[in-house]
C-alpha cells in the first residue's frame, strides 16, 4: 500500500515544494525542519491506523474517558539523511523506542554503487509496529537491505516506511521484496537517473541536510 500525502491539499505540499527548491535549499536549517514537519504529519496520519485502548483520566473536576495508543511504535531510521524525518516522527510518538541503522551507497570508480550496512542499534522488534524513516526512496535498495537486517532483531507486527520523495521503480522494488509494508510519502516521482538519483527529486538529501561528504 502506498499513501501519497500530497494527494490532498495541505501545508505538506508547500514543505515538499520547499525541500525541492534550489534556492530554499541554501537554508539548511529550513531543509531539515521541513523534513521534520513532513515526519510530524506522517506520524499523525499513521497514528490514525494504530490500535487504541480506553483509559480513565482523573481531571480536577471528575473522570474523563479517553482513547490512548495501545503501544508506542519503534521508530527506525537510516543514517544520515533519515535523522530530521525521524525527529519529526519522534516529536509525535514521543515515548517511542528507536533504532538506528547505517546504510550508505559505497561508490565504485565506474560510478556503480552497492549498499553498505555496518551499524545497527535496535530494540527487540518481535510483534512491534516499526516505522522506518528515510527521506528518499530511489532504487529501494537501501530500504530492502535495511529490512533484511532488521528482521534479525525480531519479526515486527507491522512495518511502515515514511519517505519525503519516492520513485515509482523504488516503490515497486520494495513491494516486490516486502509485499506487506505500507509506504507513506510526500510525493511520487517517475524518473530515476542511471546513477540512482530521483528526477525531479531534490538532489542529495544527506548533503542538503548536513553538508557534502567525501566520496567513499
Ligand atoms: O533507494 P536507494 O537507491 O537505496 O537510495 C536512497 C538512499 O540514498 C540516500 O542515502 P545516501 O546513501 O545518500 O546516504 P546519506 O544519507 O549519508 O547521504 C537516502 O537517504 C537513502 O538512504
Ligand atoms: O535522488 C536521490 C537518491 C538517493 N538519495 C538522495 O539523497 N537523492
Ligand atoms: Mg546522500
Amino acid at each position: 500500500m502506498v499513501v501519497n500525502l500530497s494527494k490532498h491539499f495541505s501545508l505538506l505540499n508547500q514543505w515538499v515544494a520547499e525541500i525541492r527548491d534550489l534556492e530554499v535549499q541554501q537554508d539548511r536549517m529550513r531543509f531539515r525542519r521541513n523534513l521534520e514537519r513532513i515526519g510530524e504529519v506522517a506520524a499523525y496520519e499513521i497514528s490514525k491506523t494504530l490500535p487504541y485502548d480506553t483509559s480513565e483520566t482523573q481531571t480536577p473536576m471528575g473522570t474523563a474517558t479517553s482513547k490512548v495508543l495501545q503501544q508506542q511504535p519503534v521508530l527506525a531510521t537510516i543514517l544520515r539523511a533519515g535523522l530530521p524525518l525521524h525527529q519529526g516522527l519522534l516529536n509525535y510518538f514521543d515515548r517511542a523506542d528507536n533504532a538506528f541503522i547505517s546504510a550508505y551507497r559505497k561508490h565504485q570508480p565506474d560510478g556503480s554503487f552497492e549498499i553498505s550496512l555496518d551499524y545497527i542499534s535496535c530494540p527487540d522488534l518481535d510483534n512491534r509496529v516499526v516505522i522506518i524513516a528515510d527521506p528518499m526512496l530511489a532504487t529501494g535498495a537501501s530500504l530492502v537491505k535495511t529490512l533484511q537486517y532488521l528482521r534479525d532483531e525480531g519479526e515486527p507486527k507491522e512495518i511502515h516506511i515514511v519517505t519525503a520523495i519516492a520513485c515509482t521503480v523504488g516503490i515497486e522494488y520494495v513491494h516486490r521484496n516486502e509485499p506487506n509494508v505500507r509506504i507513506w510519502c510526500g510525493a511520487v516521482d517517475d524518473e530515476l537517473t542511471a546513477k540512482g538519483y530521483i528526477v525531479p527529486g531534490l538532489g542529495d538529501a544527506g548533503d542538503l541536510a548536513y553538508g557534502n561528504k567525501q566520496q567513499s
